[in-house]
């Protein structure tokens, strides 16, 4: 599904639903524009769900470096699939280049996790996702992916628990099998905090 898939009418028609639902009147003034915003900022938030890892990592360079790259502090913004609530925080994404070198743009880590934040999410899967299509695609020697969130559907409503974090952990390649690799990537993730 790309963006231009998205059924915009069926967005508005079903907001304007759940405006009746809730005791609102969708025609008064503030309102008339709604549904229409939000298929707007639906198509934007979801449009994960038109991209694939390849579409974005697919300049690789051959350098003569195959030592970690690290990007930490990735500003990551998502919605749980549970409520389609926001969660957000920082995905830190590390790689050990392959022995031929290949490494990707450094704003392609970024770009890749919005793909995957870009669609209704629960944190595991998408962090699994982004360390999953890095491997497949980078052929890297290990993958890292550490994602740390604040979940408005905890903090907001329900157990409202503000402050609470997430992390998780996706390894995958060197980065398992060597305490010592994940040790140095976690001490460079962690730095000066
Ligand atoms: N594992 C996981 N759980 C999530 C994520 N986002 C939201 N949740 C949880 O999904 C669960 C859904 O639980 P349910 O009992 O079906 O829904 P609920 O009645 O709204 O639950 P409460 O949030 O406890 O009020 C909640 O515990 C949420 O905290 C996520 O990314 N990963
Ligand atoms: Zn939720």
């Amino acid at each position: 599904m790309t963006q231009h898939d998205v059924d915009f009418g069926r967005i508005e028609k079903a907001v304007r639903e759940i405006l009746y639902a809730i005791g609102e009147d969708p025609d008064r003034d503030g309102l008339i524009e709604t549904p229409a915003r939000v298929a707007r900022a639906m198509a934007e938030q979801y449009s994960g769900l038109g991209q694939a890892p390849e579409d974005v990592l697919n300049k690789v360079f051959d350098v003569d470096h195959d030592e970690m790259v690290l990007v930490r502090d990735i500003e990551v913004y998502s919605n749980c699939e549970h409520h389609l609530v926001p969660f957000h925080g920082l995905a830190h994404v590390g790689y050990i280049p392959n022995e031929k070198g290949q490494i990707t743009g450094l704003s392609k880590l970024a770009r890749l996790v919005d793909i995957f934040a870009r669609r209704p999410q629960v944190q595991e899967r998408m962090t699994s996702q982004i360390a999953d299509s890095l491997m497949r695609v980078l052929e890297p020697r290990g993958v890292i992916v550490v994602v740390e969130a604040e979940h408005l559907c905890m903090t907001m409503r329900g157990v409202r628990k503000p402050g609470a974090k997430t992390v998780t952990s996706a390894v995958r390649g060197d980065f398992r099998t060597s305490d010592k690799t994940r040790s140095e990537a976690m001490a460079l993730i962690l730095a000066g905090r």
